[in-house]
């Protein structure tokens, strides 16, 4: 791409252009035929802005406050694994972004980096999210028992989340949507294969069906 992507869309074909193929996908795609996806792009395109004229725009101030915490803008990071498939800096490099637009990031209980790291690589207000019910299928538990038995680990949950609070994220966003992950087909046809999940190092072997191993 020649000029500045400006948009969405123009930083979505940057990364089509960089990224390997598996990777692009992996950001890119949802699951089965994908009609959640389109509905949800859908839901975006249905919101329209009601324009106000004649009003005193010399000073917009959008900021408002979550959970009593001050944000330039009603717009946050939301929790999304595995940011080093796209940059070797992975969410350091998202988490320093949202401190710098004065926002709030929402570290996904599945990323790249850890707690801890993204934790001292600004001072900026950041959430953390839980998967209560691990949709970490795909992983092994270093003692070897199954995946499916992750969820039942509630220790391995708390394990994580009181690293969250000791590193001082400020909140826990508790997620239960994905008990069972949704069957991705490009992900599959692609063979994915992810680098390890740090915040489990210890804890979980993420060796095992990396083609699973995708959330
Ligand atoms: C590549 C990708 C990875 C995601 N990873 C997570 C995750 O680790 N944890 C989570 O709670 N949500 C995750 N999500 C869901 C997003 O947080 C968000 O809910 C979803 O993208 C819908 O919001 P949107 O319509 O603004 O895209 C992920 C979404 C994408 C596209």
């Amino acid at each position: 791409m020649a000029s500045e992507p400006v948009n969405v869309h123009e930083f979505r074909e940057l990364a089509r252009q960089v990224l390997p193929k598996m990777y692009y996908d992996f950001y890119t795609g949802g699951a089965e035929d994908q009609h959640t996806l389109k509905q949800n792009v859908d839901a975006f395109r249905r919101i329209m802005f009601r324009p106000r004229v004649l009003v005193d725009v010399s000073r917009v101030d959008m900021s408002t406050t979550v959970l009593g915490y001050k944000i330039s803008a009603p717009i946050m990071i939301a929790p999304t694994a595995r940011h080093q498939l796209a940059h070797p800096e992975g969410e350091v490099a998202t988490a320093r972004a949202a401190a710098a637009c004065n926002t709030i990031m929402v570290l996904s209980n599945i990323s790249t980096c850890t707690v801890e790291d993204v934790a001292s690589s600004c001072n900026a207000v950041r959430f953390f999210q839980l998967y209560i019910l691990s949709c970490l299928l795909g992983l092994k538990l270093s003692n070897g028992t199954f995946p499916e038995q992750v969820y039942k680990r509630r220790d391995i949950s708390a394990q994580i989340a009181q690293r969250a609070e000791k590193s001082g994220y400020k909140a826990i966003i508790l997620t239960v949507d994905a008990p069972r992950l949704g069957r991705r087909e490009a992900d599959i046809k692609n063979r994915m294969v992810a680098p390890q999940l740090k915040n489990f190092e210890g804890i979980l072997s993420t060796d095992v069906n990396s083609v699973s191993v995708i959330v």
